[in-house]
């Protein structure tokens, strides 16, 4: 039995080798793109070959809703346009769980700086990513995560975990990443945590939850990111970039770094392919919601695919509970619509647990669920 972090074979560690180089088409293909063009791909490694997934997509081009945040501050009971955009945010979170969200007061030169910053990062050379590789028994930094087996499928993607806020929570991985990355992230994750929490405080209010409520559990909530590396694939079809799964986070807030898309989300049982808006991000509802709001906005599946010409970078930021608290349907919920849909959890718990498993569509919150 191997040790648990290569059970996924880093795909980082892999290319550092080349016997393994030789042997493993994905890390070839990773290769190829980034440095070795002359190389001609076809087949694809056993463990991405994905004959359980279902790429076919939704024929009707349904498009998740946009809000308008601009509309949505200051809010004021008597403002006609403010009480329209509350009701479109309101119909976004119940029916669809994501939505686009435009005019959303990040300043847009950290966003830029970000996309630009977050490109250069997995662009540096293999020595120096190597750097930052995770530590046994860890998340943050380039390695797998959700993988608990040998043969369990791989998803086509690099990716790069970092606990951001709030800062105590910060590994060493974080400290060694350059000035100007460390600085980046720390200014985005600063207004991205004052953008989700104004959204978690709309999404309180639609649900009649007082603020002060949606303060306790959130204000000093988790906030980690998750950086998506998908290089081009020569059997697009055959492969999963990231498979359906729901994300565990209250909130979660993506940013789309480069033009090719990728993102699909689950609508009434069909994929949905999602058109990113310039400048707009875009916002699920997490598990953590669907506890705390007694299951009235669910979180949705979603999923990555990846493109055959060129590669797709995404940055998605997770905003969940504190972590010293616990985490249950909010009391007033409960006490207007009868009982609790899901059995409170403490939230260190409630992450651990989480990080211990397969991720496979909404399996993981399902376990809370109480069925009367
Ligand atoms: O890359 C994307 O569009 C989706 C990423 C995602 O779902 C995640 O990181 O949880
Ligand atoms: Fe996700």
């Amino acid at each position: 039995m191997r040790r648990k972090r290569f059970v996924g074979e880093s795909l980082l560690r892999c290319r550092q080798s080349n016997v393994m180089y030789e042997s493993n088409g994905f890390e070839e293909a990773v290769q190829r793109q980034k440095e070795m063009a002359k190389k001609k791909l076809v087949t694809i490694p056993p463990r991405y070959v994905r004959d359980d997934q279902d790429h076919s997509v939704a024929s009707s081009n349904k498009e998740v809703p946009v809000i308008d945040m601009q509309r949505l501050i200051n809010y004021n009971d008597h403002d006609d346009s403010m009480n329209i955009e509350l009701q479109k945010l309101h119909f976004a979170a119940q029916e669809w769980g994501f939505f686009q969200l435009i005019n959303h007061g990040v300043s847009c030169s950290v966003v830029e700086r970000m996309k630009h910053e977050i490109k250069e990062f997995f662009n540096l050379p293999l020595e120096e990513k190597n750097k930052f590789e995770q530590l046994p028994g860890d998340t943050d930094g380039f390695g797998q995560l959700f993988v608990v087996s040998d043969e369990q499928k791989l998803d086509w993607a690099d990716l790069f975990y970092l606990k951001t806020a709030p800062p105590h929570l910060r590994m060493p991985v974080f400290s060694k990443l350059s000035v100007s990355l460390r600085e980046t992230i720390e200014e985005y994750s600063e207004e991205i945590k004052e953008l989700t929490m104004k959204v978690l405080k709309l999404l309180g209010k639609t649900l009649g939850i007082e603020e002060e409520v949606v303060k306790s559990f959130f204000e000093e909530g988790k906030q980690s990111m998750r950086m998506n590396y998908y290089p081009p694939c020569p059997q697009p079809d055959k492969v999963m970039g990231i498979s359906p799964h729901s994300d565990a986070s209250a909130l979660t807030i993506l940013l789309q770094v480069n033009e090719t898309e990728g993102l699909q989300i689950k609508k009434d049982g069909i994929w949905i392919p999602i058109v990113p808006l310039p400048s707009a991000f875009i916002v699920n509802i997490g598990d953590a919601f669907e506890i705390f709001s007694n299951g009235r906005y669910r979180s949705i599946e979603h999923r990555s695919v990846v493109s055959s010409e060129k590669e797709r970078i995404s940055v998605a930021t997770f905003h969940g509970p504190r972590l010293n608290g616990e985490l249950g349907p909010a009391n007033s919920l409960v006490t207007a619509h009868g009982q609790p849909a899901f059995k409170k959890i403490g939230v260190n718990e409630f992450y651990t647990r989480f990080f211990n498993r397969e991720l496979v569509g909404k399996t993981y919150v399902d376990t809370m669920r109480i069925t009367h």
